[in-house]
């Protein structure tokens, strides 16, 4: 998948079949709307694109109005979304910055300036609540005919549902807040996982005696947080297990800002070799929320008990 920051590059394809959105999480009804995306671009022998945004347009909205936490959480980072579309088969991301300039874009100008000057959209594909430009005063009627005016075709696709209930990333966040794992595994339909390049800790762990692999999580309100039974994937030939805290770790510092940490309960390697790796990390089961531990000790007992727990997980799950 060729990934592109804006659309003034030369290499950005001549033609495309498009959809638009935030693909928070990629789940199973955002996979459905890709695999229709893909078919209709290979019946025109052109490349699959999805366009979306950084931030999310409600992130800005919310930091516009200065109530930064009346966005929603966010499920996944931009890394972890671009793999996902590229999993899904699709041939060319475009990543816009949303910013001021681009909120204020009336409707005909964003189709104009960006679906058929920007991108060359044969075909654009919707979800059935799409709105775009200025005020959100674009929908599906007006792209459809600004669709018969510039020559691109328009489609909507419909909700889709699961046992009656349609997956959105709403429902994916309700889960993920709830620590419903198995629910938020349903809706995504492969089990929540984050990504990213082990970096360098405060080498406290090593003190405690539970070194862990820290991951940072891009975005300050993560859907999901606490402490979980994890798999850890891409360090060894097989998935190691652990157990991993996600969050701001309130017993150590007060930055706010989010880490996922995971303690590895079999460690192969040479000590050091994990940082710079770039892993997967699956969060399976929720123990607990994170805790404001007196102490370092009690932080120690907290995680020993942790471990504990995974253990036992991971002994019935086998
Ligand atoms: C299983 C597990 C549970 C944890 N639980 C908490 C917690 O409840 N509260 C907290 O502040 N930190 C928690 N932590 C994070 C530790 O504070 C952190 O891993 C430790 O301080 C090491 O930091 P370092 O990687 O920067 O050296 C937990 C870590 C693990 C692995
Ligand atoms: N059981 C283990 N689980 C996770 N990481 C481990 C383990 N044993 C050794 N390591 C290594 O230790 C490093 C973390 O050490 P730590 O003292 O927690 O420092 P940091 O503050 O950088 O996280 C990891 O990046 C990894 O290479």
């Amino acid at each position: 998948m060729r990934v592109f920051r804006g659309f003034h590059h030369p290499g950005i394809a001549p033609a495309c079949a498009l959809t638009v959105g935030n693909f928070d999480g990629v789940h199973r009804g955002h996979q459905a709307m890709l695999a229709l995306l893909n078919n209709e671009a290979r019946h025109r022998g052109v490349p699959s694109c999805v366009l979306t945004f950084e931030p999310h347009p409600r992130d800005f909205f919310a930091e516009r109005a200065g109530t930064p936490d009346k966005a929603p959480a966010r499920i996944a980072t931009l890394r972890d979304k671009l793999s996902e579309l590229e999993r899904c088969g699709i041939e060319q991301a475009v990543v816009l910055r949303f910013d001021e300039r681009f909120a204020a874009q009336a409707p005909e100008a964003f189709v104009r300036d960006v679906l058929v000057d920007g991108l060359h959209a044969r075909y654009v594909l919707v979800g059935d609540d799409f709105r775009f430009g200025a005020r959100r005063a674009g929908d599906y009627t007006m792209l459809d005919a600004a669709g018969a005016q510039h020559g691109f075709d328009v489609a909507r696709m419909q909700s889709y549902e699961v046992h009656g209930l349609r997956v959105s990333s709403s429902a994916v966040r309700v889960a993920l807040a709830a620590g419903d794992m198995a629910r938020a595994a349903a809706l995504l339909g492969r089990p929540y996982s984050i990504s990213g390049h082990v970096v360098h800790g405060r080498k406290l762990g090593r003190e405690l005696g539970y070194r862990t692999l820290n991951l940072r999580f891009g975005h300050p309100r993560p859907a999901a947080g606490g402490i979980f039974v994890v798999r850890v994937h891409g360090l060894h030939r097989s998935p190691l297990p652990g157990v991993a805290s996600l969050g701001v770790r309130p017993t150590i510092e007060n930055e706010g800002r989010v880490l996922l940490e995971t303690y590895c309960l079999d460690w192969p390697l040479a000590p050091d070799e994990g940082y710079g790796r770039c892993v997967r990390v699956e969060l399976l089961h929720k123990l607990h929320d994170e805790r404001h531990y007196g102490s370092l000790e009690a932080l120690k007992a907290g995680i020993a008990r942790d471990e504990a727990d995974a253990r036992t997980w991971f002994r019935h799950a086998s």
